[in-house]
């Protein structure tokens, strides 16, 4: 996967548009000259929006909180450092569902623009926020009292977004983690969509009391509520959202050190038992699939850093 961080070639920024980038009521918005776009909320480093091919490509329900209040349901939060409910007698334990990082307010750090070399002016823009035990409520940092860092970078450019997280001890302890990038896609319709190259994966079943099981399918249908745990896959391997109707992918994701992937669907009751979840037919319009590393506990020495990617292509 290629890193974009190079800055802007001298010279050019003059003769050619450049992207732009805009701060506002706690979101950072960055677009491309060829239209695409991205929108982080602080609160969580949420990506709340991301457009590609004229497009929203992300899904976010119609009561989602976007005021700092609640996780925000859909986009991408971030999940850190703990996957699911924590385990008891754990260092996690105190923890909410899913960690502390998607709902505490992340700082923008600023933002770097390139372009690729290898085609005709193709920009990238990327932007970066952190995370750190000096950030954290009070409540957070007595639940998880580790000194830690995180910077979560977005980079947007045409055909794709990549999300990738760095953690950093910066305390005298070590510490364990999971972490997840909790991607809402959208789709049109739940039933035209098939999930691909996860055959012959192990996956833990949320649904059946966390059974293990082997996936038979070549090409994965949702007919119900889905909840999977896929586990010890290749991240080179793109995971390929297509359509059932002709087989054309919608997404291909690949990853960097992150081996596992969730598969997520309420289905109608469970959406219709989340407050913040609508409209409940909604479940129809979207399938999160969720890049992290959450089956074991990543262990960070004192001093040491970790990187995980997702690079999500559209419409390929
Ligand atoms: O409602 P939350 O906390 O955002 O979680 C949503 C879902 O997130 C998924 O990642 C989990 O596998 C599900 O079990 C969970 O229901």
């Amino acid at each position: 996967m290629d890193r974009s961080n190079k800055p802007s070639a001298i010279g050019l920024g003059k003769s050619l548009p450049q992207p732009t980038v805009s701060i506002q009521d706690n979101t950072v918005e960055a677009s491309l000259p060829t239209g695409e776009s991205v929108t982080v909320h602080l609160y969580g480093a949420t990506v709340t929006s991301w457009k590609a091919n004229g497009q929203e490509q992300l899904f976010l329900s119609q009561k989602a909180h976007l005021d700092g209040s609640k996780p925000i349901r859909g986009g991408i939060p971030v999940v850190f450092p703990v996957f699911g409910p924590p385990p008891k007698d754990h260092a996690t334990s105190a923890l909410p569902q899913h960690g502390f990082a998607r709902n505490s307010t992340w700082e923008y750090l600023g933002k770097s623009s390139s372009e690729s070399a290898d085609s005709q002016g193709d920009m990238t823009v990327k932007l970066d926020f952190g995370l750190s035990h000096t950030l954290l409520s009070e409540e957070f940092r007595k639940a998880w009292p580790y000194e830690f860092a995180l910077v979560y970078s977005v980079t947007l450019n045409k055909n794709s977004l990549m999300t990738a997280l760095e953690v950093r001890n910066e305390g005298k302890e070590n510490f364990d983690f999971q972490v997840l990038m909790h991607t809402y896609l959208s789709v049109e319709d739940i039933s035209a969509v098939r999930v691909k190259n996860l055959e012959s994966k192990t996956y833990i079943d949320k649904t059946q009391n966390a059974t293990s099981h082997t996936e038979a399918s070549n090409a994965l249908a949702i007919t119900g509520e889905t909840d999977r745990v896929y586990q010890a896959l290749d991240p080179a391997v793109p995971i390929i959202v297509s359509s059932a109707a002709d087989d054309k992918p919608l997404f291909s994701i690949t990853r960097e050190a992150l081996t596992d992937v969730v598969v997520w669907n309420p289905w109608i009751e469970k959406a219709k038992g989340m407050a913040d979840f609508a409209p409940d037919e909604a479940y129809k319009n979207m399938i999160c699939v969720e890049a992290g590393s959450v089956s074991g506990w990543q262990t960070l020495e004192a001093g040491d850093s970790w990187e995980g990617a997702q690079n999500i292509k559209s419409r390929l």
